[in-house]
């Protein structure tokens, strides 16, 4: 099986007006080796560091000489049916967009690649070559088309298809005729493109963008289709605030996307590196998408871009070990070929079940059609409006609840896709690979404690069996039945016209029945995929911090949500509350406050966050309460309950809202006090007036609770008191 090592090519650019040029980073070629990075070392000007890679380009190299060398033989292998993906990596302002988007005056990669392509179409005489594009960014980890309106750009959702292949779902896909109708398409959406003025660059990119341009070449006498595609990506660039000036905290979010993002594409490398059995790439949606274009399918080009001088020196350090490690990715490149003859269609020949008994949905309407399946992609490029084509596509729920049939060992009424093949391309070895046939599925019962994959994976897989070897049995006896009724209707003297057309009443009602299950199916599908998306992307990005980042990062996420819900944006608010939701999970305030979102967006009431109160108690010195507070009385300076105390300072609301320094007396209090209610089922205070004070206290700065229902449990449990038991004694 042939490998492809992911092609490096490094620029330096060259200093822009203001940076100080001390020649710290450098192209050097000896004796017509292979030319390398030179970065001297920031603490010993005597050092050099050598990055070599194949293609080098110094400051003074053109947009030409990059596209000739190393973007212009892709062109090629996009020709032969294969996914190339060309993507732009380096600090913020080193020269990504300059490289891939140019200007006027220096067009960059990608105007020159839209131009090849559209001249080497010629060369096709004997296809019919169509190309097609789509463009969305990734901004803050969520995808968005850049093709429709930005108004009414909902987030897109980052899917698999059955045969792994990670798409964007309803992504718009515009056929383009000529190069001139792409640069107006794409200037247009380039204007959609977040973009920001910072320290670094006054045209920063707040989002990385992928534009992919599909070339469909459909053969004039062969009953085959050849699809090749290349992906043009400008990641945006790690951010260091300090530089930037980055201050508000809206471009302090998106930095903060960014640099997650990257890092996680960082880490994806670094496992395939390693070689290791689990590769992040659910991580981050970036590294989601980019999955076929690092030890994917694809052909892959890393467009390293550098920044000169001192101040860059440590990003570009980084950029370059990021550049290195990435030489060492192989992919397995494969052709997109597809037949296109058109599959058998499946006979019924009486109608099914009552729907109670027809548990499984034995075929998707979409794959009762004649239409041919479809191959192997990278990005989806179907979309539901109008100028666009639409394909349906099974969810990323059928990879990962269906195994393939195959694995069950149970017999399948559905044909294997067999027009649909993928073989390599010529410049590379072989692989061979049969596309995964369709699936039977049903939609299991699956609970939210049953989300674990290993678990969920087996109790499918029984499922499967079973309903396989049901509708085995169906089909059958359907088969039997329409025997039966053709041999009854030739027996009437029908003509021969007439017979065949005998399906066609029966089929009306079952291909209605299987679309409604069928939507039916997608709807549950969604839902249950949107959250298992929503839940295992933080959670997993959670379960890489440490305790700390995780408050911090939780307690960014409240406060955002909190400024969105004071502008009435609940929608939003509700979303950044779950996603807070995934770094504390255990924050009972923050459950409650989104389930009052929740209900306020489903009911379409307004929400009214409590209002922060001013605190009472500024400062005190972390675990000492600031009350003086009798011997004996207080936990908190006792020796055990500080631990606990903290433990539960992590999870209370409070901090989640407050800043983390900002730890009240009074909060703490309030904390010691539900603390001590949870461990010891008594109170710890001996005085209701304080107690109600110490409470209310506490309850300023959290969500939601009435200070009422604080009271009366203080007055539950007021009874219980014992003042003179010391807190170690009853622990
Ligand atoms: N090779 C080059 N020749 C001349 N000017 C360049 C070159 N590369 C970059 N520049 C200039 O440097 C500035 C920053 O470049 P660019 O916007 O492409 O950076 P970037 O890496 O895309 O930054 P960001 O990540 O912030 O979007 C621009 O003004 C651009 O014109």
């Amino acid at each position: 099986m042939a490998q492809h090592k992911v092609k490096i090519a490094a620029r330096l650019r060259p200093p822009i007006p203001g940076e100080i040029d001390d020649d710290g980073v450098r192209i050097e070629v000896r004796d017509e080796g292979t030319p390398f990075v030179c970065v001297t070392n920031p603490r010993d000007a005597s050092e050099n560091f050598k990055y070599p890679f194949t293609s080098c380009y110094d400051r003074n190299s053109t947009q030409q000489e990059i596209f000739e060398n190393d973007v212009l033989p892709l062109i090629d292998v996009v020709y032969h049916g294969s996914t190339v993906t060309v993507f732009a990596y380096g600090v913020t302002s080193s020269g990504k967009t300059h490289t891939m988007q140019g200007n006027i005056e220096q067009p960059g990669v990608i105007p020159r690649a839209v131009n090849t392509i559209f001249e080497r179409r010629t060369s096709f005489a004997d296809h019919h070559v169509s190309i097609s594009m789509s463009y969305f960014e990734i901004y803050k980890d969520e995808c968005y088309d850049l093709l429709v309106d930005r108004a009414n750009a909902p987030k897109l959702p980052v899917r698999e298809d059955s045969s792994g292949q990670v798409f964007v779902a309803n992504l718009s896909t515009v056929p383009i005729s000529s190069a001139t109708q792409f640069s107006s398409v794409y200037s247009d959406a380039n204007k959609k493109r977040s973009v920001g003025s910072t320290n670094l660059n006054r045209a920063s990119s707040r989002s990385h963008a992928i534009l992919t341009l599909e070339v469909k070449m459909a053969h004039l006498s062969e009953p085959k289709v050849l699809t090749g595609k290349i992906n043009l990506v400008d990641l945006a660039g790690s951010e260091n605030n300090k530089l930037t000036g980055n201050n508000d905290p809206s471009r302090m979010a998106e930095s903060a996307a960014i640099n997650t993002s990257l890092s996680v594409l960082g880490q994806v490398v670094h496992a395939l590196n390693r070689g290791e059995p689990r590769i992040p790439y659910r991580n981050s949606k970036l590294t989601r998408i980019l999955q076929d274009a690092l030890g994917g399918s694809s052909v892959g080009l890393l467009i390293c871009n550098l920044a000169p001088g001192a101040k860059f020196r440590a990003d570009t350090l980084n950029t370059l070990r990021f550049a290195t490690r990435t030489k060492n990715v192989e992919n397995k490149p494969v052709i997109n070929e597809q037949d296109t003859r058109p599959v058998p269609k499946a006979h019924f020949s009486a109608p099914p079940p009552p729907l109670a008994q027809l548990a499984p949905l034995p075929r998707l309407p979409s794959q009762m059609t004649d239409k041919p399946p479809r191959p192997p992609v990278f990005l989806d490029t179907t979309t539901s409006s109008s100028h666009t084509t639409v394909s349906s596509r099974p969810s990323l729920a059928f990879k990962r609840l269906g195994p393939p049939a195959a694995k069950t060992g149970g017999p399948s009424r559905v044909p294997r896709i067999s027009a649909a093949s993928i073989a390599p391309y010529p410049g590379a070895d072989l692989r061979m690979e049969s596309v995964v046939g369709t699936k039977i599925m049903s939609l299991p019962v699956v609970s939210e404690q049953d989300m674990d994959e290993p678990a969920l994976k087996d109790r499918v897989e029984a499922e499967v069996a079973k309903r396989i070897e049901a509708l085995e049995k169906q089909r059958q006896e359907e088969e039997q039945h329409a025997q039966k009724a053709l041999a009854q209707t030739s027996a009437s003297d029908v003509s021969a016209s007439k017979e065949s057309e005998l399906p066609s009443s029966i089929l009306a009602p079952l291909l209605k029945r299987h679309e409604d299950l069928d939507s039916e199916l997608r709807r549950r599908l969604e839902e249950l995929e949107n959250k298992y998306e929503q839940n295992s992307s933080h959670t997993q990005a959670a379960n890489g911090l440490s305790p700390v980042s995780r408050k911090k990062t939780g307690r960014a996420y409240v406060a955002l949500a909190r400024a969105h819900s004071e502008k009435g944006d609940l929608q939003i608010a509700l979303d950044l509350y779950r996603k807070a939701e995934s770094y504390v999970p255990d924050n009972v305030k923050l459950k409650e406050r989104i389930i009052e979102i929740e209900w306020a967006v489903k009911n379409n009431k307004p929400f009214n966050p409590s209002p922060k109160r001013a605190r009472k108690i500024k400062s005190r010195k972390k675990g000492k309460p600031s009350h003086p507070e009798p011997a004996g009385d207080m936990v908190i300076s006792a020796t055990q309950a500080p631990q606990s105390v903290d433990s539960d300072d992590d999870n209370t609301v409070e901090n989640l809202l407050e800043q983390p320094e900002a730890v009240t007396g009074a909060a703490m209090t309030g904390r010691v006090t539900r603390s001590m209610k949870a461990r010891f089922g008594t109170e710890a205070t001996n005085s209701p007036s304080k107690r109600r004070s110490m409470d209310e206290d506490a309850d300023e700065d959290t969500l939601c609770t009435p200070p009422k229902r604080l009271r009366k449990e203080d007055q539950a449990t007021s009874d219980n008191w014992e003042p003179s038991a010391p807190v170690e004694a009853r622990g």
